[in-house]
């Protein structure tokens, strides 16, 4: 998607071979904003999406709220002009004006409060149909100059399609307006420069709302990928593509404490990989790095393990799985061992753990301790194995 510019773009594709510029055209930028509305947002998920759109409704409602109290207040304000015979009346008498200012702008406060977006719509429409009546549709049979004060209201649909995140919402104030002012020519036939200028006055409105609307949409959505890379970087060891520290951190206790209180069976194992830093001091850093990229994809493609990994740092992993029987996450362990033997014989790496099966009330803390303590003596040991926890 693109945000900026609403140039069309002109893709040169070279063949290097020849001259020949072959020259594609892509739709305008500003046609992509425009859609971004009613095509799926990409790769986001559905969770995601809805996450985004409560994000955007929470940051543009105070805004909607403060275009139709500034739609009351202009209404409020054209009255008074009335009233003083500065301004033309349209056939509504002072007093009704004035209330439906008021009824306006409550309603417009009353918005901003309500949680239910069911609630807010008909609300909303309802303020933008009293502030299009009384500012820009006189009553059947009055006659009045109605140009510049329908172009007074027009400024609210522009501005109300370039916040709103619902297409629902979105679609009735479309239909609302097109209402009004289909109302407007039925009743009073079109203004000075003829139905053509008014429609298309009147689509134009609506077209640079949707337009502004795609815009700001567009961009949500980029910040909004923008943040998940970064929430993703920040969890992701860059060198292994498993869970770092922090990951590990915000994603083991949460998964560890369901499976207790769903009484699911836990195992936990500290993996080291032997001897390190020899490796790294007789086959150089990079060789070190390819070791433990190695481990992090036998880890990461979980056909040997299923469960939750990561790197807590240097060549130390952890992994934790829900509902493997002890036996079979003991085989495993040794099947990873074994892989990673196999995959490591030119550089003769090898890999202990330490594994703790839980505990009846154990925490993940207390179990990753045993777990540690367990390496510890595979270790001491002479490494090159895996020791469980008593
Ligand atoms: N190549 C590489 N080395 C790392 C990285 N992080 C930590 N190390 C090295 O890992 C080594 C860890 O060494 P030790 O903690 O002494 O452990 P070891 O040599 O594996 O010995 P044992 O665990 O007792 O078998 C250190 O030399 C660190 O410099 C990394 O991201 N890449």
């Amino acid at each position: 998607m693109h945000a900026g510019g609403s140039r069309s773009r002109r893709v040169r594709a070279m063949n290097p071979k020849s001259s020949d510029h072959r020259v594609a055209w892509e739709a305008p930028a500003f046609a992509n904003d425009i859609l971004a509305f009613w095509r799926p947002r990409g790769t986001l998920s559905r969770a995601e999406r809805e996450e985004l759109l409560r994000a955007q409704v929470a940051a543009t409602r105070p805004v909607i709220s403060g275009v139709l109290c500034g739609g009351a207040v202009l209404l409020a304000l054209v009255g008074a002009l009335e009233a003083l015979g500065w301004v033309p009346g349209i056939g509504y008498p002072g007093w009704a004006v004035l209330l439906a200012a008021l009824a306006t702008g409550a309603g417009a406060l009353l918005m901003g409060r309500l949680r239910d977006w069911r609630a807010r719509l008909p609300l909303m429409l309802a303020c933008i149909a009293v502030l299009g009546v009384f500012l820009s549709l006189p009553p059947p049979g009055a006659s009045a100059p109605l140009t510049l004060r329908a172009g007074l209201f027009h400024l609210l649909p522009i501005a109300l399609l370039a916040l709103m995140a619902r297409r629902t919402a979105l679609a009735c104030t479309v239909a609302l307006v097109l209402a009004l002012a289909l109302l407007r020519a039925h009743w009073h036939g079109a203004p000075g420069g003829g139905p053509a200028l008014y429609w298309l006055y009147v689509l134009t409105t609506l077209a640079f709302g949707l337009l502004l609307g795609g815009y700001r949409v567009a961009f949500a959505v980029q910040m909004y990928r923008a943040r998940l890379r970064l929430r993703e970087q920040a969890i992701t060891d860059a060198l292994t593509g498993l869970l770092n520290r922090a990951g590990w951190n915000r994603e083991a206790p949460a998964r560890h404490a369901e499976a207790v209180r769903d009484g699911r069976g836990l195992s936990v194992a500290f993996l080291d990989v032997d001897r390190f830093k020899s490796i790294n001091d007789r086959h150089g850093h990079e060789a070190g790095d390819r070791v433990l990229q190695t481990l992090g994809t036998l880890l990461r493609g979980r056909e040997i393990l299923p469960g939750t990994c990561a790197r807590l740092g240097g060549e130390e992993f952890v992994l934790l799985a829900i509902d493997t029987p002890p036996v079979e996450f003991e085989a495993g362990i040794e099947r990873l061992r074994a892989r990673f033997r196999d995959a490591m014989l030119p550089l003769q790496a090898t890999l202990s753990a330490g594994i703790a099966h839980h505990r009846p009330g154990e925490t993940l803390a207390a179990q990753l301790r045993r777990a540690d303590a367990a390496l510890y003596r595979a270790k001491a040991a002479g490494r090159d194995r895996a020791l469980v926890s008593d």
